[in-house]
């Protein structure tokens, strides 16, 4: 509907994407010829459809709502407009204070102060209209989750794996030395070149919060660690039950957990997903998931249930603690993938190649070695980074407030939302979801709040 619509010199050629808090389009630019995605936020405290105070009729259909405004704005300047960029370092400079006041520029924000680093989308103008702000990017044509289940992309290249691996391991080591901690790490928000480089976006639910209280819930279900589904009486107490009896790592629950921590866990069901074409479990949940509480008894549970390696298994209950507290480090989890010598029991990955350091270097360096420096990060500085660091008893920098005092914010897997239910989220809004193919659903304001939780996905495990 927007087809052929011009803003400045970028002609909007298609919708490629309508998440909950904008649309996205490709674009092409007139003079260069160039390609790009633009998203397009709304400008409402509220988010796009106004948050909970309309009572849910506007957020019926958001990304509708949002795409019907873009229409008739286009419309009423003969469909093109010129619009002034706004400087990106005063963005990625806001104060929490600013942006309590321009909640649109909070993803933005975020996302400037780690688009340096190679394998993060790099952003290249910010253009503001009365409507909408839109945010002009690199555009890739596939996402990671297509390429490992649609294509088979990584079914048979172990080192395939390991490069997208590693670039993710950097780039996410090097969001963590910013203080941006991104709390939706899955393959839908990991996009693909076609050089098999890979480039992490959607800074939506990113924070810079160093810990967060354990009642906050954030991020896609298959992803989300154990202590960011969010400890409930019922949880807390099987996992009592279970450290009795000597049976598991099970931690009583704490009153916040590291961020960071949960981004690691989330990587290594990424590491499940491009070697096995599977996900472990629906829901890192004891209460609510079999699986997951078979997996919190027995971490070897996972080679019966996938087809992993001695060596692989190992590196997964690395990354797969449910003490958040004893998870392995980014740096850690770069190194032990880097020299394994086997991804699966059978198959293309059985046997897999051990890289050499000049191979992580060139892997991580991307092909013209642009930013080498922070791509590199992870690997040349041996010194620790206080944000990585959790010593037990450690003086807590708890903060919830970039979730707008609400606890819980989970994204569907497809990284598409329909909108059929709402709540305010970092004072913009959720959500959303259900009729999607294969999303999940999963909304918890607080503990007494009931769940609603379904699934119907492509990644469900199969053993
Ligand atoms: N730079 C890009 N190049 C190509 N496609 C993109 C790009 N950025 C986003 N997309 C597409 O648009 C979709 C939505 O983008 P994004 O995830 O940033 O928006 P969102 O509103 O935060 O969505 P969600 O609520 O689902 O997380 C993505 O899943 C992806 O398919």
């Amino acid at each position: 509907m927007l087809n052929n619509c011009q803003i400045n010199n970028f002609k909007i050629t298609r919708q490629i994407g309508a998440g909950a808090y904008g649309l996205v389009f490709h674009a092409t630019d007139v003079i260069t010829e160039n390609e790009y995605a633009i998203k397009a936020v709304v400008k409402t405290a509220g988010g796009l459809a106004g948050g909970v105070a309309d009572g849910g009729a506007a957020a019926a259909a958001p990304a509708a709502v949002l795409r019907t405004q873009l229409y008739h704005y286009f419309k009423s300047f003969q469909n093109a407009v010129f619009l002034p960029a706004v400087d990106l370092a005063s963005i990625a400079a806001l104060t929490d204070e600013q942006l309590a006041r321009a909640p649109h520029f909070r993803e933005l924000a975020l996302h400037l102060r780690v688009h340096a680093h190679p394998a993060v989308v790099t952003v290249h103008q910010v253009l503001e209209s009365p409507l909408a702000t839109f945010v002009v990017m690199d555009h890739f044509e596939r996402d990671l989750f297509t390429a490992i289940v649609d294509h088979r992309h990584f079914a048979g290249d172990g080192r395939r794996v390991k490069k997208a691996f590693l670039q993710l391991c950097s780039a996410l080591r090097y969001c963590h030395a910013q203080g941006v901690y991104h709390c939706d790490i899955k393959p839908e928000n990991v996009l693909l070149d076609a050089r098999d480089n890979v480039y992490l976006c959607d800074f939506g639910l990113a924070t810079r919060a160093p810990r967060l209280p354990a009642s906050v819930c954030v991020g896609s279900s298959y992803y989300m660690a154990p202590e960011r589904v969010g400890v409930r009486q019922a949880d807390a107490a099987a996992s009592a039950a279970l450290a009795d009896a000597g049976a598991a790592d099970a931690a009583p629950a704490a009153p916040t957990v590291p961020t960071a921590a949960g981004d690691v866990w989330s990587l290594g069901v990424i590491l499940i997903n491009l070697t096995c074409i599977r996900n472990p479990w629906p829901k890192a949940s004891i209460q609510d998931d079999a699986t997951f509480q078979y997996y919190a008894r027995d971490p070897l549970v996972l080679k019966r249930i996938l087809p992993v390696s001695n060596d692989l298994c190992a590196i997964l209950n690395a990354v797969l603690q449910i003490d958040p507290l004893k998870r392995i480090s980014l740096e850690e989890l770069a190194s032990r993938v880097a020299s394994c010598a086997s991804f699966t029991t059978s198959g293309p990955l059985a046997h897999v190649d051990v890289l050499e350091p000049r191979v992580v270097h060139d892997f991580v360096a991307g092909d013209d070695g642009v930013a080498l420096r922070s791509m590199l990060y992870g690997y040349l500085h041996s010194d620790s980074d206080p944000e990585q660091d959790y010593p037990n008893g450690q003086a807590a920098a708890d903060d919830s407030s970039d979730f707008g005092g609400v606890s819980s914010v989970v994204t569907t897997p497809t990284g598409s939302v329909d909108g059929s239910e709402q709540r305010p989220l970092h004072k913009r809004q959720l959500h959303e979801l259900q009729s999607q193919p294969f999303s999940v659903a999963y909304l918890q304001l607080n503990e007494s709040t009931a769940t609603n939780y379904s699934t119907g996905s492509r990644w469900l495990p199969q053993y």
